[in-house]
């Protein structure tokens, strides 16, 4: 089959389940993801994205298990991470961006052909040689999402992107977004970052308690978030 496809997936951090039974067959170009802090947003991406296997089910993509094929996973899917800082490794924007595609199998050459092709695309030609500690918090991250595209991956899967970032920098990322062929799985707190989605699904506690479209789903989702919020439940310590 084609698409995301998670079933029963159960996952255990520290002896806690952190997710708990999730199953949902994800075809539409663009899902989001939403819940409280600890819900298991980050794990079900990861879950997703091959990097964490499931204790409890099964996880693929297009029929193959990325936990278990990480070259199937390398030519499939994409993930960038709420923090560009834990993504980037190289000195240079060319380097960090050829690198996957080496990862890959490319030759050196043509992997640095490819990266200056995908800046070239971004309009981004001449960040080729910056250094990527020089840039800024919206750079970067238009870097990571670069650099996950040039690998030409089916899913990508983001998770709070645009956290941290200013408005203007994150309305140019989510235009830029507009543009990918490629099926986008995104976690983010802020419903309004969800316009145009077609499906998403809302976990608390590990559990998806709703999956639908946006018009179904986000606004129970932001009147409990309304609701929650006017309950002090920051006093509580994790036991
Ligand atoms: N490596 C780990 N070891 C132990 N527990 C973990 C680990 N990673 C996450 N957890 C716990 O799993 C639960 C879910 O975490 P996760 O990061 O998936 O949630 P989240 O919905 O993405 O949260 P946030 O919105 O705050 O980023 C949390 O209670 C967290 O403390």
């Amino acid at each position: 089959m084609t698409g995301v496809e998670l079933r029963d997936i159960g996952v255990t951090l520290a002896g806690r389940p952190v997710l708990q039974g999730v199953s949902a067959r994800l075809e539409e170009p663009r899902v989001g993801i939403v819940g409280r802090n600890g819900s298991g947003k980050t794990t079900l991406a990861r879950v997703i994205a091959g990097l964490v296997a499931p204790d409890a089910g099964q996880a693929r993509i297009d029929g193959a298990d990325m936990a278990a094929d990480r070259r199937a996973a390398l030519a499939t899917v994409g993930i960038i991470f709420q923090n560009p800082d834990h993504q980037i490794i190289f000195p240079t924007v060319l380097e960090e961006i050829a690198f996957g595609l080496t990862q890959q199998g490319q030759r050196p050459r043509a992997a640095e052909a490819a990266a200056r092709a995908m800046l070239d695309r971004f309009g981004k030609g001449h960040w080729a040689p910056a250094a990527t500690h020089s840039l800024s918090q919206g750079q970067k991250q238009l870097l990571c999402l670069m650099a996950v595209l040039a690998m030409r991956p089916r899913v990508v899967v983001m998770d709070e992107p645009f956290s941290g970032l200013d408005i203007p920098t994150r309305l140019q990322l989510m235009r830029y977004l507009d543009g990918i062929a490629a099926q986008v799985v995104m976690i983010t707190h802020d419903p309004g970052q969800l316009r145009g989605f077609d499906r998403i699904l809302w976990l608390e506690g590990g559990r998806l308690i709703a999956d639908g479209p946006p018009d179904a789903v986000l606004p129970r989702f932001e009147a409990q978030m309304r609701e929650w919020g006017g309950l002090d439940d920051l006093a509580h310590l994790a036991g």
